[in-house]
């Protein structure tokens, strides 16, 4: 019996089936159709772009299988995306793309000196020892500067990382330490100037790599004993991205041999690009040294999303993913969502998701409660404001005699403790707690956070203040 394109597919969803989750099963594969079998390429319908996306990212190796089984090594896969315009009249729309289709950065061709033995690190910390290894960039394409929005809050990290692609190493921002709060774009900026070098200079070995990672493959090299390899491997790097530095904290030996391997880059004229969710003045238990050598070059803070940047980021999402929203919509979203760009995308993806399989229009009481839940999760991260207020009712005083000049003791241990707060539930700098609380410099806040410490631990009366108003900012 010949093959026929439904044929097929239920064989692949047979083989799915049996290796996912039922759930799972249900809400992605039910809803396909297979449209079409030719040259040995299967299309399949799905009902959006985003449902496309979501396989694409999570199912992408189980369709390959189950596709090699059915139709051999030669098999494609074709999407066929219905575009469900919620809005007006018009027709439907489709388009085609292929499985994988997403653009991959190509593998880098190094030369390695001869010089080190043991090839134990594995890609992509690749072998020294074996001349011209391949190091993955590590780099996501999608993360780049046509899709990072420009607006006020992040107009000076944004310009000074295209200043850095445009001359890697040439600059006077090296390193260029890029900081600010959850979900603000610190990994989509340091990818994409990456992305950026790897356009215009394509021979340069430009490597990504969270901090944490960076971590992890140092003591691995400690166990096996081959510390300097990997050393050497990170001392051939042209343009080394390091995310999330600030959990070097703590950690000595990484932090050692990340400053061996900074000052040689440095000094060769390499380029480092450090992400942080600290400024430098911030960063506790961080060896002075480095820290030192993170405020040589530029650091640049990314801060929250002003409106105007809020509804541009909300409209390239949805133009990307090929969905129309109603302003008032989009409005709605910007307003009520402000203070991070990834719960502002997530709300986004579960309204197009909602909309998408409950074949429901998009509205602004759906929008409404799901906003509700992000909001929810927003407001675990307390304000400053919230907390100068909460302090102030505590003492029965308002927040501008919290704020005040005055001395006098139990107006100053308010303030004290407000700052505390500040500094314990939000990521705010001190200098940013210092500015919000009564116009004070950092230095103030630093030492309001040791008088707080010392105090509830020698003062029983001080420390019960302290647990009452910890339980009701984390109400
Ligand atoms: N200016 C921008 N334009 C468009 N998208 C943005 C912008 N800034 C951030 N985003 C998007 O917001 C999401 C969160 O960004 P990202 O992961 O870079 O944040 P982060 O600061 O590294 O967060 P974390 O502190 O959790 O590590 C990403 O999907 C990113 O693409």
């Amino acid at each position: 019996m010949s093959k026929t394109a439904e044929s097929v597919w239920n064989n692949c969803l047979a083989f799915i089936e049996d290796n996912i989750t039922s759930q799972a099963y249900k809400t992605w594969f039910e809803p396909i159709k297979a449209v079409k079998l030719s040259d040995n390429a299967l299309s399949i319908q799905v009902p959006s772009k985003f449902f496309y996306e979501w396989l694409e990212e999570h199912y992408v190796k189980i369709l390959k299988v189950a596709l090699t089984k059915e139709l051999g090594a030669t098999a494609k896969l074709v999407y066929i995306i219905r575009m469900e315009n919620t809005y007006g009249n018009k027709q439907p729309f489709t388009e085609k793309i292929p499985s994988a289709n997403r653009s991959n950065l190509q593998s880098q061709n190094v030369d390695v000196p001869l010089k080190n033995k043991s090839p134990e690190l594995k890609n992509p910390f690749i072998i020294p020892g074996i001349r011209n290894v391949k190091i993955e960039s590590q780099l996501n394409p999608n993360y780049n500067f046509d899709s990072f929005l420009e607006g006020e809050s992040n107009r000076l990290a944004r310009s000074a990382g295209l200043a850095v692609a445009n001359k890697p190493g040439g600059t006077s921002f090296n390193p260029l330490l890029i900081f600010g709060g959850v979900g603000l774009g610190k990994t989509h900026l340091g990818h994409a100037i990456g992305v950026d070098i790897k356009d215009k200079y394509p021979e340069k070995t430009v490597l990504y790599i969270s901090a944490e990672k960076f971590t992890q493959q140092y003591i691995e090299s400690v166990k096996k004993n081959n510390r300097n390899d990997f050393i050497h491997f990170y001392q051939i790097i042209d343009v080394l991205i390091v995310d999330d530095i600030q959990l070097l904290s703590g950690k000595a030996g990484t932090q050692d041999v990340f400053f061996h391997i900074f000052n040689h880059l440095h000094q060769n004229g390499k380029q480092v690009i450090l992400t942080s969710d600290k400024a430098p003045v911030d960063m506790i238990d961080i060896e002075q040294r480095l820290l030192s050598r993170f405020k040589w070059g530029l650091s640049a803070e990314l801060n929250h999303p002003d409106y105007d940047t809020r509804v541009a980021i909300i409209k390239n999402k949805l133009y990307r993913d090929g969905v129309e929203m109603p302003d008032d919509i989009v409005e709605f979203l910007a307003n009520n969502i402000k203070t991070n760009i990834r719960e502002l995308e997530g709300a986004i993806i579960s309204l197009i998701a909602h909309s998408s399989f409950n074949r429901k229009e998009i509205t602004i009481e759906l929008a409404r409660k799901i906003v509700d839940n992000y909001v929810k999760h927003t407001k675990r991260e307390v304000s400053i404001d919230y907390i100068q207020k909460v302090v102030s009712d505590y003492f029965q005083m308002d927040v501008d005699t919290l704020q005040s000049k005055t001395r006098k003791r139990h107006i100053v241990q308010a303030r004290q403790l407000a700052m505390f707060f500040a500094k314990k539930f939000t990521k705010a700098s001190l200098a940013s707690i210092g500015s919000q609380i009564g116009q004070r410099d950092h230095a103030t806040v630093l030492h309001a956070c040791k008088t707080v410490d010392n105090l509830s631990s020698t003062d029983k009366q001080f420390r019960k203040y302290v647990e009452d108003l910890s339980k009701k900012l984390t109400l």
